[in-house]
């Protein structure tokens, strides 16, 4: 019988089929915010980690994304850091700590070390765990108590998702990111459209992009409801993966076994599909309290009415939202100036989004009054941007230049938002109070936030001359 891509990793992986099934994990990344109470769970009930070479852990939600030789001043981030520290030692569990030079958020070091591969399963104790999708491989965001269960057995127990195919057509213009095209399917499906469902996205508006582009996409997946999203891996996926650090020493058979099975048969059946055509994409603004309240920047704060129709809910929603963001109906998008500009987060802090983000920062100015800065996803990501000089094209133009984690994204560390200010964030997530209590963010892509960086509003990148 003709199988999904999502169906034939499913079914290679079931232990105990059933409602739910039982399911084999490949890898399990470990971050300091879900895991302190998993290893206590382990402690109490005398287990120990079923495969730790299986295992692998970083900090990046508590730390510091300033001088990483100063003592950590926030207390509550150091007790989390210290717990994982311990944690991984007791439980011979590999850490890419505070000093490491492998440190960085979960979900970019994963691809970036080659522990991420495709036909693989992978959980991590955070939603965005999607990212790895890019790859071909099943990721999944867990819970505390599942990751007390996987640290125990190398299993999870899961309900079966029903795969939901997104299919992606068309040539997006030079300026429209692989985030203006993520950010326009939760708008036309909603932050439910992908409930219960796996997304696999294809089309050649997929095979277009690069590892890193993909990887935004399917990052996002969770923010439209789904368990997970999905990119079947092609040529561009095996050079990616080609010689990182943990790449497998049989990788050439590997991709052999790969580029024949991890497709989707033709004549598979898809509980849902969507198609999404590229090429009128504009760029994209966040103006509400969900990523699915987003319009094309040459559009105006809208009225709630013509936002959500007749559903009396919906209206109630987007006026409560326009009130928290403080955004008056019919104001050009283009008018709202912005306070913070944040360039960061798993969604968008890898090299090309550092390098996108650039073409509108090199030879301008911050804007006076705009505090700008720019958090690389991982420190290796960070070395390789000043390689090319991208820390110098930051610095000069006004924009701080950290270390790697996920900073002003949900403000678990002192990187945060004041009441009341607004921020063109390229992060994932714009709910009420996520960058710091009564801070309003406007999700935009990298090159979208430098240019309201310099332009202290936002900006149409398209009508400006990039660098
Ligand atoms: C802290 C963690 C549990 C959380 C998540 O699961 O996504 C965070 O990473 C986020 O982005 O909100
Ligand atoms: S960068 Fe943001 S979305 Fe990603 S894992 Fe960290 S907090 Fe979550």
């Amino acid at each position: 019988m003709a199988r999904t891509l999502f169906g034939k990793i499913w079914d290679a992986h079931v232990v105990a089929d059933g409602r739910p099934s039982l399911l084999y994990i490949d890898r399990h990344l470990v971050h300091e915010v879900t895991s302190p109470q998993a290893f206590d769970g382990l402690r109490k009930s005398n287990r120990g980690v079923r495969r730790p070479d299986l295992t692998v852990a970083t900090v990046d939600h508590n730390i510091p994304t300033t001088n990483r030789s100063l003592p950590i001043a926030d207390q509550t981030s150091l007790i989390q850091i210290q717990t994982l520290e311990r944690n991984c030692r007791d439980f011979g569990i590999r850490l890419f700590g505070m000093g490491s030079a492998g440190q960085g958020i979960v979900h970019v070091i994963g691809p970036q070390m080659g522990i991420t591969l495709p036909g693989t399963t992978i959980v991590c104790g955070d939603s965005h765990t999607s990212t790895h999708g890019a790859f071909g491989a099943l990721a999944l965001g867990i819970g505390t108590s599942e990751v007390e269960h996987v640290l125990a057995s190398q299993t999870l127990w899961l309900e079966r998702p029903e795969p939901f195919e997104v299919v992606v057509t068309g040539k997006r213009g030079p300026t429209i990111t692989a985030k203006d095209v993520i950010l326009s399917i939760i708008r036309n499906i909603g932050t439910a459209g992908g409930t219960g469902t796996v997304i696999e996205y294809r089309g050649s508006g997929i095979s277009d992009m690069s590892m890193e582009q993909r990887m935004t996409v399917c990052n996002m997946s969770i923010e439209a409801g789904a368990r997970a999203g999905l990119i079947a891996p092609d040529e561009k996926t095996f050079r990616y993966l080609r010689g990182r650090r943990y790449t497998p020493e049989d990788y050439e058979e590997m991709v052999d076994a790969w580029r024949r099975d991890l497709t989707t048969d033709s004549g598979a059946t898809f509980a849902k599909s969507y198609t999404i055509h590229t090429d009128e994409i504009a760029p994209q603004v966040s103006w509400g309290t969900n990523p699915a309240m987003t319009c094309d920047v040459t559009q105006s704060v809208p009225f709630p009415e013509d936002y959500a129709g007749d559903d009396p809910g919906q209206v109630r929603g987007a006026k409560k939202a326009l009130e928290y963001m403080d955004l008056r109906p019919g104001t050009p998008i283009t008018e709202i100036p912005v306070d913070r500009v944040f360039i960061g987060s798993c969604t968008n802090a890898r090299l090309e989004d550092l390098i996108d983000a650039a073409r509108a920062a090199r030879g301008r100015r911050v804007a006076p009054g705009v505090d700008a800065m720019v958090v690389p996803g991982s420190q290796d990501v960070k070395r390789q941007a000043e390689e090319m000089g991208l820390d110098r094209v930051f610095r000069d133009a006004g924009f701080e230049w950290r270390e790697s984690g996920c900073s002003m994204c949900l403000g678990m560390n002192p990187d945060i938002l004041e009441p009341g200010q607004r921020c063109a964030s390229t992060s994932n997530r714009n709910f009420e109070g996520r960058q710091g209590a009564g801070g309003r963010t406007h999700l935009v892509s990298p090159v979208m936030a430098a240019a309201a960086a310099v332009s202290g509003h936002f900006v149409d990148v398209r009508e400006m001359d990039l660098n």
